[in-house]
């Protein structure tokens, strides 16, 4: 499993309905069909994408883990997860926006951790540079 840090959610104005369900249409949406060029990484679930998804009103910025019949992972791991990060949500410690299970489908939805760190160190890099004015 990808090892998330603590994210910004806590000094954002969003705040997260607890785990969403999304339709496999939304992730296509998302993902532009799983478009190849969009893989940000590959775990034992399969392959992961960089996607906008849309929660309510707001626009976030997503990884989205997309079960692969390849994978020797499947539906137990599939629900061990969200029940697993839903419990979990409270602690801000965790990247589960939600998941999408229709048809044989079961992907998951996380915050796009690396969007931000990079947010993170822009903000302190910032803060270092009025420092030293
Ligand atoms: N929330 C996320 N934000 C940004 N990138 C992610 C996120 N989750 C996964 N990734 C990317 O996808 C890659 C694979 O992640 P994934 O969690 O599927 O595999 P893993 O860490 O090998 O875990 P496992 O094999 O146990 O499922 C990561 O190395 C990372 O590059």
């Amino acid at each position: 499993m990808f090892l998330p840090t603590s994210h910004a959610v806590e000094s954002s104005s969003y705040s997260p309905p607890p785990c969403q369900q999304f339709t496999f249409s939304q992730i296509e949406l998302a993902t532009r069909g799983f478009d190849e060029s969009l893989v940000i990484g590959r775990g034992g679930f399969g392959r992961v994408y960089r996607g906008t998804i849309t929660s309510g009103a707001t626009l976030l910025d997503a990884a989205i883990k997309r079960l692969e019949s390849t994978s020797n992972q499947g539906a137990v791991e599939f629900w061990a997860e969200i029940e697993m990060l839903s419990n979990l949500r409270h602690s801000h410690l965790v990247s589960l926006i939600g998941y999408c299970n229709e048809g044989k489908e079961m992907i998951l939805v996380y915050w796009n951790e690396f969007i931000e760190r990079e947010a993170e160190s822009f903000l302190l890099f910032l803060i270092e540079l009025v420092k030293d004015k």
